[in-house]
């Protein structure tokens, strides 16, 4: 595995996009060598119709004398060839497009399997978009590039190679004027790509592309902010800025490339600007006009075939930078730090401890959690409060290893959490996000997400216990209703209480609410309460509360301020000797106490 990553380290671009494709080097071999024989057979026909040509020029004034077997067998190998060529051509694409799907495939779920092994953490919002343009964008341009480009190589190296091989034996002067414009137009296309004027409009022009797609995205994403506050106008004005920025760098790149892609194209086809001149100058000396003149007409046929498969090639190189570029971020994200697990520990007492835990997000940000020492007694309700960006999220964070600290250990039950395997660890906490996502499936296989086994019964039980059962039913499909389709909208809070049948039933030991009431409405409110009792029985529990209220009655209430504790004890010890608690008792007071009349606030 180490040697691996080693040899994956050395490799970048294409070599590295091969790697990548590794399993599938055989159907690529195979679909190269077919492309390479199509491109055979065409050439092949260029040469069977000289033969044919030949023939009839030869003897075109004793046309008696002419062999038509020989033209019959011409014509006969003119149309295998064609057979060849098409049937080689539909078979390597097919080949090539198939080892392309299973190629993306095979690194889709390789990304995937990838983004479980890594930390939690990763996943901000800034990197959740690069995930998604890594899996969904990054990898299509490698679909193109297998299923399209490397075929395309073989045969763009080995036809011309084999081309220009026969046109010398045949006649080496008039193949090097075949080559004199191909030549030409590679320098003039070089020399555009080299200058660093040019490299810079092609960069430009693919930031502001990044920039007008992150735009458009954020756009559509802040649609509802930006109607609240009525920003229509200026948002659209930031979006319509990045268009007009994008076609700016399109048409400076345009421009730079004008006179040199015109001068590219217009060499690249002009065999016969150079054949022309260079027949009339040689056909005076060839032994026979009739045996010069197919000839002839053989370098203007194959001249023209030369064309496609050098093309082929120079599209290859234009993209290959972009093939590099989209390795390079696939690679980022396969080369991320993985959770190391050190032992294969499986703790059978569920207290937790922090022992002298320390945790920055970065090198420079200030610790949001310093030298914590703290213990949640097993079947103990434990509240954590204190003020936003405290660090209350980050510790619950930290025992779910979505971050390593830099300092200290935490344990369950006397097991460091770093000797427990992650998926062993999943079995143990469970947490209930301010915000929890649902997937766009049926309720029962949403709830299910906390234990894939569990039977209909078990489904509908957590269901009961997270007090949505009711709601599921008078749904139109009841348990097979898809979330997030017409007729099956659900609210925050009833969203909120599905999140909370998954965890009963994950039924873990040990469990973390995060602000779970803090959207919910009184009667919701009231609901997920029930709803928390009933899970929280017999089980350590880490309540992350904006309310005291909630969590007045816990075993010990634990208040975080800039990452460090500064009390624990229960709700009537730290109101008696505590001022920072009783000062946010009395805040959350008066705030539970706002009422509002006649459109005025009250306090
Ligand atoms: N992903 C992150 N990257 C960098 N800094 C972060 C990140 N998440 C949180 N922080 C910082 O860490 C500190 C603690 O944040 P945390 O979210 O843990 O506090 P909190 O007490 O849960 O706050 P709140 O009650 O507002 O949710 C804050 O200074 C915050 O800005």
């Amino acid at each position: 595995m180490k040697q691996r990553t080693k040899s994956a380290k050395a490799k970048t671009g294409v070599a590295r996009l091969l790697e990548l494709a590794g399993t599938k080097k055989k159907k690529l071999i195979a679909a190269c060598v077919l492309s390479v024989l199509s491109s055979a057979a065409r050439m092949a026909m260029f040469f069977t119709i000289y033969g044919v040509v030949q023939e009839l020029l030869v003897h075109y004034v004793t046309p008696l004398e002419i062999d038509a077997g020989r033209v019959y067998t011409l014509v006969a190998v003119t149309f295998g060839a064609a057979l060849v060529y098409g049937v080689c051509a539909f078979i390597s694409s097919a080949l090539a497009h198939g080892a392309a799907y299973d190629v993306i495939y095979a690194l889709r779920i390789h990304i995937m399997n990838k983004l479980g092994r890594i930390p939690s953490g990763f996943f901000t919002g800034t990197t959740q978009g690069a995930v998604k343009k890594v899996i969904s964008d990054d990898v299509e341009q490698i679909e193109v590039f297998v299923a399209h480009h490397i075929a395309d190589i073989a045969a763009a190296i080995a036809t011309p190679l084999f081309t220009l091989l026969y046109l010398f034996i045949m006649d080496w002067r008039l193949a090097l004027v075949t080559l004199i414009p191909i030549f030409i137009s590679l320098f003039i296309l070089g020399s555009g790509l080299k200058n660093p004027k040019g490299a810079q409009t092609q960069i430009d022009m693919h930031d502001t592309k990044e920039r007008m797609e992150g735009t458009i995205v954020e756009y559509i994403h802040g649609m509802p902010v930006v109607k609240i506050f009525n920003r229509t106008l200026s948002a659209f004005r930031r979006f319509e800025d990045s268009i007009s920025d994008y076609v700016k760098s399109v048409e400076r790149t345009a421009y730079h490339f004008e006179a040199k892609m015109g001068a590219y194209y217009a060499f690249f086809g002009a065999q016969l600007l150079f054949l022309i001149p260079a027949g009339l100058l040689i056909a005076p000396r060839a032994a026979s006009y009739a045996d010069f003149l197919p000839v002839l007409l053989l370098f203007f046929l194959v001249g023209g075939g030369l064309k496609e498969p050098m093309e082929n090639m120079m599209s290859m190189v234009l993209h290959s930078k972009r093939i590099s570029e989209g390795v390079a971020r696939i690679d980022r994200i396969l080369r991320q730090p993985e959770l190391e697990t050190t032992g294969d520990a499986a703790p059978s007492a569920y207290d937790v401890v922090f022992e002298n835990v320390s945790f920055s997000y970065g090198a420079d940000d200030t610790q949001a959690v310093k030298n914590l020492s703290l213990k949640l007694d097993q079947g103990s309700i434990n509240g954590l409060v204190g003020p936003s960006g405290g660090g209350k999220s980050t510790v619950a964070q930290l025992l779910l290893r979505f971050y390593e600290p830099q300092e200290g250990r935490i344990k369950i039950g006397g097991v460091d959490i770093r000797d427990i395997p992650p998926e062993k660890l999943t079995t143990l906490v469970s947490y209930v996000f301010q915000d929890s996502f649902l997937f766009h499936d049926t309720v029962e296989n949403n709830i299910r997400m906390g234990n894939k086994e569990a039977p209909r019964e078990a489904v509908v039980q957590a269901a009961m216990g997270a007090n949505i059962h009711d709601v599921i039913v008078a749904l139109p499909k009841g348990y097979d209703t898809v979330i997030g389709e017409a007729d099956a909208y659900l609210s925050g809070g009833e969203r909120q209480r599905i999140a909370i049948a998954r965890i009963f039933l994950k039924n873990t030991p040990i469990v973390i609410l995060d602000e779970a009431t803090a959207y919910a409405d009184a009667e919701n409110e009231s609901k997920i309460q029930q709803a928390f009792a009933r899970l929280a029985a017999n089980k350590t529990v880490l309540v992350i509360a904006h309310r005291i209220r909630s969590i007045q009655n816990a075993n010990q209430i634990l208040v975080l301020k800039q990452g460090q504790l500064l009390g624990a004890g229960t709700h009537e010890t730290l109101l008696a000797g505590f001022g920072l608690y009783s000062d946010m008792v009395d805040a959350n007071e008066r705030r539970d106490r706002w009422t509002i009349r006649k459109g005025a606030v009250t306090v």
